[in-house]
């Protein structure tokens, strides 16, 4: 599984406990940025990671800014995203099983190092549950592509 990972400067941090887990649990992955507490907007670095699991260049997202709101709201408006913020386990597991996220959205001002791992290994492990649930995103994306 390819998983494509980016922050704003208020969830560089975190980003960087993100990686440093990816990278020691042997995943293939790719971060984006940000590389430093510099400021940086948002909606650029969503679009960076939503666009190429949009594409299906990567299979999974993970983006972090200061409580994961805007960077979630602004990946979502890429077609074929489904951004699920959560800021804890359970989210994040129901996320997958019901809602077939392919972007976990985290608040890197909101909760710590600890929880944020929890809630990565959960989600990248959960697969989606599929049967009615299908039948709830298949709506999502039937009405996503009558939109111009
Ligand atoms: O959480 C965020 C968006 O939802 C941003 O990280 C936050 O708005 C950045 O704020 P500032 O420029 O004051 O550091």
């Amino acid at each position: 599984m390819k998983i494509a990972v980016a922050s704003d400067h208020g969830g560089y941090e975190l980003k960087e406990k993100v990686v440093e887990f990816l990278k020691e649990k042997g995943y293939d992955f790719q971060d984006f940025g940000t590389f430093s507490k510099e400021s940086v907007d948002y909606p650029d670095m969503a679009l960076i990671v939503a666009e190429k699991v949009a594409k299906g260049e990567f299979e999974r997202g993970i983006l972090i800014c200061g409580t994961g709101i805007g960077i979630s709201i602004a990946a979502n408006k890429v077609k074929g995203i489904r951004a699920a913020l959560c800021n804890d386990v359970y989210s994040a597991r129901m996320s997958r099983l019901h809602n077939d996220a392919n972007i976990l959205a985290m608040g890197g001002r909101v909760i710590g190092p600890g929880l944020a791992l929890l809630i990565v290994e959960e989600w990248l492990k959960t697969p989606f549950e599929g049967g009615r649930h299908k039948v709830r995103v298949d709506k999502i994306t039937n009405y996503e592509q009558g939109q111009n």
